[in-house]
């Protein structure tokens, strides 16, 4: 058990940090990828395969993250945040849209006030981080401070890589007061980790700090969410509440863009941490083009036919 005692001693310096990750037990490469190759063939039954459509759908952080986003493209965002399917009701809405800071009162303002649709912004310099301490905090709270509900941060992947832990822990550390309130996503940039062991300790890392969640990629780097790297998140929180009582949320983002895609992770949560995170407060599917293949195939079982594509408004 960790007490909070121990959590402070760990957190304490660099090098009790360092031997706390490197204290943790080593990844099965073999056995992970095994495993969630074998849970991604696992086949589920049509009334189950129409709930964790839903399911899906409400666990979305809807996102828009380009160069040449506009407020135009970010309020037809949110418009389909609130209702997916404007001619059919009963389709659930997701759980965020996903934006970059500067368009967040955009965000804010179409979704209206008390909006169940969340507002999270991408912040500490997105997608590389290479920007100082200072500016990554400022970035936070002025993200927060245009009503953003939740911050999504991207770790410094050039300091954890050289085992500079403490450097990581502290900016994280900083990042979550500069945030108040909002909760922090903690991006691990997994596609830049080299190894399950390191997706391991950045994940213990990232929740030893004062993540709320902890998120695989930005999708700006290949490869992005994976299963096996997800799996091994789902054991860290797992582990983490088991050691410390708090539960920590998982966001695989970056490449997911079908229902079979989703419903492989919603297995893959089921079988790994179970129901306590089935739920859009524990588990996120951060995507840009996911939820229209959902729409497509959330039709096709309710009338056995694809309305196509062009039947939905684009992604
Ligand atoms: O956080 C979400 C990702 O940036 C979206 O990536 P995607 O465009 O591959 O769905």
């Amino acid at each position: 058990m960790l007490d909070d005692a121990r959590l402070s001693d760990i957190a304490s310096s660099e090098a009790s940090l360092r031997r706390f990750l490197h204290g943790l037990p080593g990844v099965d490469q073999t056995g992970a990828e095994a495993r969630a190759a074998a849970l991604a063939t696992r086949s589920i039954k049509t009334t189950a395969k129409q709930y964790a459509i839903d399911l899906a759908i409400s666990m979305i952080d809807l996102t828009t993250l380009e160069g040449q986003d506009t407020p135009g493209k970010v309020r037809a965002l949110c418009a389909k945040a609130l209702r997916p399917d404007p001619s059919d009701r009963t389709v659930p809405r997701v759980a965020a849209v996903c934006v970059y800071p500067d368009l967040v009162a955009t965000a804010k303002e179409a979704l209206g006030p008390n909006s169940p649709v969340k507002v999270a912004s991408v912040a500490t310099g997105f997608p590389s981080g290479r920007t100082s301490l200072a500016v990554k905090e400022a970035d936070t709270r002025e993200a927060v401070a245009a009503g953003a509900d939740e911050v999504d941060m991207v770790i410094d992947r050039g300091a954890f890589l050289a085992g500079r832990y403490g450097e990581v822990f502290d900016e994280i550390v900083a990042v979550k007061q500069a945030a108040g309130d909002a909760h922090l996503k903690v991006i691990l940039e997994t596609g830049e980790l080299a190894t399950y062991d390191n997706v391991r300790r950045a994940s213990w890392l990232a929740m030893l700090a004062g993540g709320d969640f902890i998120k695989t990629s930005t999708g700006k780097v290949a490869p992005a969410a994976t299963l096996p790297v997800t799996l091994v998140m789902l054991e860290a929180v797992r582990d983490f509440r088991e050691a410390t009582g708090r539960q920590i949320g998982v966001k695989p983002a970056g490449g997911i863009r079908t229902s079979k895609d989703a419903i492989k992770y919603l297995v893959l949560v089921n079988e790994t941490v179970g129901d306590d995170w089935l739920d859009p407060d524990w588990f996120r599917l951060g995507a840009s083009s996911l939820l229209n293949d959902l729409l497509m195939q959330r039709q096709k079982i309710a009338t056995g036919r694809y309305a196509g594509p062009d039947y939905f408004t684009l992604d």
